[in-house]
């Protein structure tokens, strides 16, 4: 198995005492697309942030593999209003190279605005620029803080299209927040569900049947997944995609109800 991009050791972040981050376990490795899910305040953003360094675990530790460059995509582009700022200018100040720059843009279809203001973007345009400008690090690890917010459906559905063809070009591993279960539920390969300790976690198929995650989000949302279960005839490999009979290494053999 391929060594992790990032690990999580019994990672702790407690504030006043309280843990919102209680003792969390995870892995991600190259072609991972992991999603955190879970209710408001669970911790999520503080999980993030220590994978980030800019949140100090108080107690276990975050290994990251040597060398990482991260991308990340924060949940809002905050900005001075009053400072006037083109597409072109911000993805300068991120160190890139002109070039490197307009090819991110290129790749998440927002290369037209090259000379607009970043104030006027519109709330989808801006998540494009956000990712464009994670992208031209060239990451070799992907930290997603809810980057369909403001993404009207369409736009959510060829948003994570674009997150999975970025993680099959770049071989990157991909860590995200999110609050659309749905789109979770058709677009990840695998789910955690946080609530200050990781509650479950699997194939979001598998995890929408678990006792924690209905006890965390409720039957009615449990039940309004089940348009996503559906009964395997095949296998898949650690990564979720599916494999032949002949490539089964690693892979499970089992079937959703
Ligand atoms: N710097 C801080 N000092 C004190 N408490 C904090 C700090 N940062 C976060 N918290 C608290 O920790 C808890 C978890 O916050 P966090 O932002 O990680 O949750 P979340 O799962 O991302 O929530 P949401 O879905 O609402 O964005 C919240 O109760 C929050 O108030």
């Amino acid at each position: 198995m391929p060594d992790a991009l990032v690990r999580l050791h019994q990672l702790t972040v407690q504030f006043d005492d309280r843990p919102v981050v209680d003792r969390v376990e995870m892995a991600v490795r190259r072609g991972d697309i992991i999603t955190i899910i879970g209710p408001n305040g669970a911790g999520k953003t503080t999980l993030i942030k220590a994978v980030l360094g800019i949140q100090k675990p108080s107690s276990g530790k975050v290994s990251l593999a040597n060398s990482l460059v991260i991308g990340y995509v924060p949940q809002h582009l905050s900005l001075e209003a009053t400072l006037p700022l083109s597409v072109r200018r911000f993805m300068l100040l991120s160190g890139r190279s002109g070039a490197e720059c307009e090819a991110a843009l290129e790749r998440t279809g927002v290369r037209h605005l090259l000379d607009a203001s970043v104030h006027h973007l519109s709330g989808g345009e801006k998540q494009r620029l956000l990712l464009a400008r994670a992208l031209a690090r060239r990451p070799d690890l992907l930290v997603l803080d809810e980057p369909a917010q403001g993404v009207d459906i369409n736009g959510q559905a060829a948003l994570y299209d674009l997150i999975r063809q970025l993680r099959d070009e770049l071989n990157c591993g991909v860590i995200m927040i999110s609050h659309d279960l749905h789109l979770v539920m058709a677009a990840t390969d695998k789910v955690i569900c946080l609530n200050q300790h990781v509650c479950c976690s699997g194939y979001p198929a598998d995890i929408s049947h678990d006792p924690a995650f209905i006890e965390t989000f409720g039957h009615q949302v449990a039940e309004s997944l089940a348009v996503y279960h559906h009964n395997h005839n095949h296998r898949h490999n650690l990564h979720g995609d599916i494999v032949t009979s002949t490539d089964v290494q690693g892979a499970c053999d089992h079937e959703h109800h």
